[in-house]
């Protein structure tokens, strides 16, 4: 963003009662991530970098649209998911100078390096990693269609003809989308009793805000950076077998979108990979931006996004996360990668071994464990949930009815037929994707990474990560396997020795 772009933010945010202390934090742009906020002098922790009034975050609780829609709001079902939101979004913009976000809206990015908006071509290239179904462009345009056109039509007052192509097509939708997922912060209404003396405290601090310390622990609650509410997952069929889980939790667990907030200033904030060195903390009537460390004159000031893998940093933000990776994985990558394995690979690996049915095994589990797909993470270990379930389809009848009956999951323990279902679901697994580990890390030698185009080198880092794992898991089933298989020979030598031994002795 133009120096000048970042000033008529700053000045709008702090027209609008926003303070930011000036003197310690700038917004600057950093090469190959956009703005983001940098320390002018050394920052202590614990210190607040900048303040923003609860009523100047944008949600469905602080536009005026909800209301101005009254009933039709819930009968356009706008009160569930981002449809809402985004449609306050798309208004407030259509309004121009008359909202009171125009100043934000106008600095928020208009393009997304997110595989939303990318070509078929460069699809492929995440082939067999775990973004494409998860992507849920056919379940945003579903809610276009079924919840905001029929919303826009219905209120000519609000949303006039000739405002509709400019704000309210479905591009600005997924624009606006795209914004949120990238931007938005989990914000709940304050439940602290409200103190008289608080509120004193609060005005006078008002007039300094660069005097404002504030103790996390003492009735601040931190509001959870990034994305809010997940696209609608799509769960996985199996090609033998069908595994569908249904999710009863999932309606507990959805939050509550009037929660979705967009927080100008604090969504300015980069993040990597367990560097943050700031929070974002809620208190009654303000949010406030935190140092969590000490940070260095000239140093980036930090949030965190949770330290997702690089799959869902590419697909929620646009980047990946490349900071040297641990044993025993090495190299550069994403510490926070995992890779997913279906329970279908599994089936399909132990099906041809035994005799029985696999189904009541499978509808078994899927009702005890609830688990579908296997999460593998840099530690290359082979998760316990998918040792539990390849023992359960392994057992033998008369134990597996005995199982079944007791309601208890198999443990975890590894024995060589584990191992050897295991190597074939990897195998198996590394096969999905089209190129090979050798072939990426020839795409991202220093030589050849300056001709990639950024979607295929973020694609090629994102599949690479996810082949890592597999390959690191899959080198250390071998291993088990070699060490499992020697011990084995030597215990059967050992076995014949005695067993001779006895008979010589006769
Ligand atoms: C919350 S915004 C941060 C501010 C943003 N850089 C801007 O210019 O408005 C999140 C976006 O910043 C960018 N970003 C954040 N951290 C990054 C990183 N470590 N590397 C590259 N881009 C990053 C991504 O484009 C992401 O979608």
């Amino acid at each position: 963003m133009a120096e000048s772009a970042a000033s008529d933010f700053l000045t709008w945010f702090q027209s609008q009662k926003g303070k930011v202390d000036t003197e310690r934090v700038g917004i600057v742009d950093f090469p190959g991530q956009g703005r983001g906020a940098v320390a002018l002098q050394d920052i202590p922790e614990d210190y607040t970098l900048f303040t923003i009034p609860r009523d100047l975050t944008l949600s469905m609780r602080t536009s005026a649209l909800p209301n101005l829609m009254g009933k039709a709001w819930k009968e356009h079902g706008l009160h569930e998911g981002w449809a809402g939101l985004i449609l306050c979004m798309m208004w407030e913009e259509s309004r121009g100078a008359e909202s009171r976000w125009s100043g934000y809206l106008a600095a928020l990015p208009s393009r997304f390096d997110t595989p939303m908006f990318w070509g078929e071509e460069d699809l492929k290239e995440l082939q067999g990693t775990a973004v494409v179904d998860k992507i849920g462009r056919d379940e945003a345009e579903r809610d276009y269609h079924q919840k905001i056109t029929p919303a826009l039509k219905s209120r000519p007052d609000l949303f006039p003809g000739d405002k509709l192509s400019e704000f309210f097509s479905l591009e600005r939708y997924h624009l606006m989308g795209s914004r949120i997922l990238s931007r938005s912060f989990h914000v709940e209404p304050w439940k602290g009793e409200h103190l008289d003396d608080q509120d004193e405290e609060e005005d006078h601090d008002a007039g300094n805000s660069s005097a404002m310390d504030v103790d996390p622990e003492e009735g601040a609650s931190t509001a959870k950076a990034g994305p809010t509410l997940e696209t609608e997952e799509p769960g996985d069929g199996s090609e033998e077998l069908q595994i569908e889980v249904e999710d009863d939790d999932e309606d507990e667990d959805r939050e509550d979108p009037a929660d979705v907030a967009m927080v100008p200033m604090a969504d300015m904030l980069n993040a990597r990979f367990e560097s943050e060195n700031a929070k974002l903390f809620y208190e009654e009537r303000e949010l406030k931006m935190v140092s969590t460390k000490p940070i260095k004159a000239g140093e980036q000031i930090w949030n965190t996004y949770g330290d997702p893998p690089n799959s869902d940093l590419l697909r929620r933000y646009g980047h990946v996360d490349l900071v040297p990776l641990r044993p025993p994985l090495s190299g550069m990558g994403n510490p926070g990668d995992v890779v997913e394995v279906r329970a279908d690979l599994v089936v399909s690996a132990v099906s041809p071994k035994v005799k029985y049915d696999l189904q009541e095994r499978v509808d078994w589990w899927l009702e005890e464990a609830d688990d579908d797909v296997f999460v593998f993470h840099t530690d290359c270990a082979l998760p316990e949930e998918f040792i539990s379930f390849t023992r359960l389809l392994l057992l033998p009848k008369d134990e597996w009815e005995k199982t079944a009956k007791k309601s208890k999951l198999p443990k975890p323990k590894i024995d060589s037929d584990v191992l050897t279902v295991a190597g074939q679901v990897l195998e198996k697994r590394l096969s999905e994707y089209p190129t090979t580990i050798e072939d990426d890390e020839k795409l991202l030698a220093p030589e050849s990474v300056e001709h990639l185009p950024l979607n295929k080198r973020n694609a090629v880092i994102v599949r690479l990560g996810e082949k890592r794992i597999l390959q690191g898991a899959l080198n250390d089933v071998r291993a088990k396997s070699k060490v499992m298989a020697g011990a084995a020979k030597k215990r059967g030598r050992e076995e014949e020795k005695a067993g001779k031994g006895k008979k010589a002795r006769r």
